[in-house]
């Protein structure tokens, strides 16, 4: 099992703001931004480098750092992980978006899929999923298994916070993906909720609680 919880102290005090009951939708959507961005600091650092030369302030040639060719697509999945999207493309501006769809049946708890639209050469890309929440799992399994089947090699995952039900599942169906999220919650509550968790981001994001 490969998952990196980030414990940097910026992380963790935006996550201690994003649970508080009261918050606002505007307070949500910035905080989820800015985790966004955090999480893909971190889950870059090992994208490669190579050097470019290029003329400096004084006319003289320096050789530079630049991100070497291998390209990157962020897959939000619908709908809260739109929640987290502006917040990653700070960081990579030039990434493709692949959108998948799916929500998650409220009594069986199993993700139904509506909607996938990916970029083109996904075997070439370095693909990062993001969803605020992964509770018992299936859905992130479901969107892996999309990605995997369409021959993206290269996949990283990001949420805000994980259930350990959730994490097991997904290294149990993908042991190769790294999971990097805030916080590794308690348990799920018989709603299949995280607890402490955030709620429901979907609802919180777009304003539909
Ligand atoms: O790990 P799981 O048990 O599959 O649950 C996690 C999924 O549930 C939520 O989406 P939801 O179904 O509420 O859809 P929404 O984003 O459209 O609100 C959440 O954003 C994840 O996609
Ligand atoms: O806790 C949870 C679980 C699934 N979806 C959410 O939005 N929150
Ligand atoms: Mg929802």
């Amino acid at each position: 099992m490969s998952l990196k919880v980030i414990n940097h102290p910026l992380v963790q005090h935006k996550l201690g703001l994003l649970r508080e009951a009261t918050i606002s939708t505007k307070s949500f959507r910035e905080l989820a931004n800015e985790l966004g961005t955090l999480l893909t600091y971190e889950a870059t650092q090992d994208f490669k480098l190579e050097d470019h030369m290029i003329d400096g302030w004084d006319g003289n040639p320096i050789t530079v750092k630049r991100l070497l060719g291998k390209k990157a697509t962020v897959v939000p999945i619908l709908r809260a992980g739109i929640g987290m999207l502006d917040g990653v493309l700070e960081l990579l501006p030039s990434a493709k978006v692949s959108v998948v769809g799916l929500y998650r049946n409220e009594e069986t708890l199993e993700p139904v899929a509506y909607f996938e639209k990916f970029a083109g050469e996904l075997e070439q890309r370095t693909a990062l999923v993001i969803d605020p929440m992964l509770a018992t799992g299936g859905t992130m399994v479901a969107t892996l298994d999309m990605l995997k089947a369409k021959g993206c090699r290269d996949i990283r995952v990001l949420v805000l916070v994980a259930a350990p039900e959730g994490v097991e599942k997904v290294s149990a169906a993908h042991p190769d993906i790294p999971i990097y999220t805030a916080a590794l919650d308690d348990h799920l509550n018989e709603h299949g909720y995280i607890v402490p968790g955030l709620g429901d981001a979907g609802d919180k994001i777009f304003g539909t609680r």
